[in-house]
């Protein structure tokens, strides 16, 4: 590792100090997706950001996703994964398996990473505290996802009492069902932007495995750096947005237009990127206005 000089450290941290004053006491959601989670040495990275955060006074919320996990758990009990506009299509079969990966597994490998980082995490699903509620997932083309669910309530109580306390929420994206005797899929950007709205977020931040949004998917110099939420649904018409970028991009105008200040896609494969984004004025990813 670097160090730096004593004096150099000092002014390092001197030159974050108004940034940690804007966001000293204000919530931040940190949406971890499961490409972004496959590098340990960047997992690391990630973690250490969140605990440093929640130790100068952000009040950091996690939410996790950890589709290529669901996917991997799958394969190895020979279901092939099916994706129907960026969404998992979830049988019942499914519907186990996610809730087992994500509330069960990637949670609490979470949560243990942030301890062993010197935070304290309290894993939470979000049927837990009655979180997320949601009914069957349809659209106007009657496409069927399968258990899937669309969130129609949020209690952002259980979170606001775990930061209250010191802990480092950490959220995994399985919702109550409330039309039906089951709990439902629910995509982890979605859940997250819905989390920042009802906890009225000053910023979400979605980090993934890209640079951010891209002109051209297939070419990171196109990142959009800057995107107004009104200059979206041209992007989507020209089919710029695809797969998981959809839902990415959905939310974000949501958490937007719903009274979140800032909404970041991020790279998740840049050391530090959180921090980054946050103590500097040398912005990443793309940011919805
Ligand atoms: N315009 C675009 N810009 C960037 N990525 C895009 C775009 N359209 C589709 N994608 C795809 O979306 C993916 C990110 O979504 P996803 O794999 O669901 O991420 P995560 O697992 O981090 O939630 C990218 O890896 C890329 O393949
Ligand atoms: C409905 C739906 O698609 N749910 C997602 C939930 C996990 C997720 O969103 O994980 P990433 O953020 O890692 O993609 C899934 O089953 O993969």
């Amino acid at each position: 590792m670097n160090h730096l000089d004593p004096a150099t450290s000092a002014n390092v941290l001197v030159e974050a100090l108004p940034y940690i004053q804007e966001y000293y006491g204000q919530t931040v959601v940190v949406k971890y997706g499961g490409n972004a989670m496959i590098n340990e040495e960047l997992k690391d990275a990630v973690i250490h950001d969140i605990v440093l955060l929640s130790l100068v006074g952000v009040r950091v919320v996690v939410v996790h996703g950890g589709g290529p996990e669901i996917s991997e758990m799958l394969k190895k009990i020979g279901k092939e994964s099916r994706f129907v506009n960026g969404l998992r299509y979830t049988d019942r079969e499914t519907m186990d398996i996610v809730q087992m990966i994500l509330c069960g597994k990637v949670n609490k490998d979470l949560v243990t990473l942030l301890e062993h980082a010197g935070g304290q995490g309290i894993g939470l699903g979000g049927m837990d505290g009655g979180m997320f509620r949601a009914k069957r997932m349809t659209d106007e083309e009657g496409t069927d996802y399968g258990y899937v669910g669309d969130i129609v309530e949020v209690n952002p109580q259980p979170v606001i009492d775990v930061l209250a306390r010191g802990y480092i929420p950490v959220v995994s994206t399985v919702a109550q069902g409330i039309d039906d005797d089951t709990n439902y899929n629910i995509n982890a950007d979605t859940a997250a932007a819905k989390l920042a709205i009802a906890l009225g977020a000053k910023k979400l931040i979605l980090l993934t495995d890209v640079r951010g949004l891209l002109r051209d998917p297939k070419d990171e110099s196109t990142l959009l750096t800057r995107l107004k939420v009104s200059e979206v649904p041209a992007l989507i018409r020209d089919g710029v947005i695809s797969g998981g970028m959809i839902p990415k991009v959905d939310c974000c105008v949501e958490a937007i237009r719903k009274g979140v200040e800032r909404a970041n896609i991020q790279d998740g494969r840049v050391k530090h990127s959180i921090l980054i984004e946050l103590l500097s004025d040398d912005g990443v990813g793309t940011m919805f206005i």
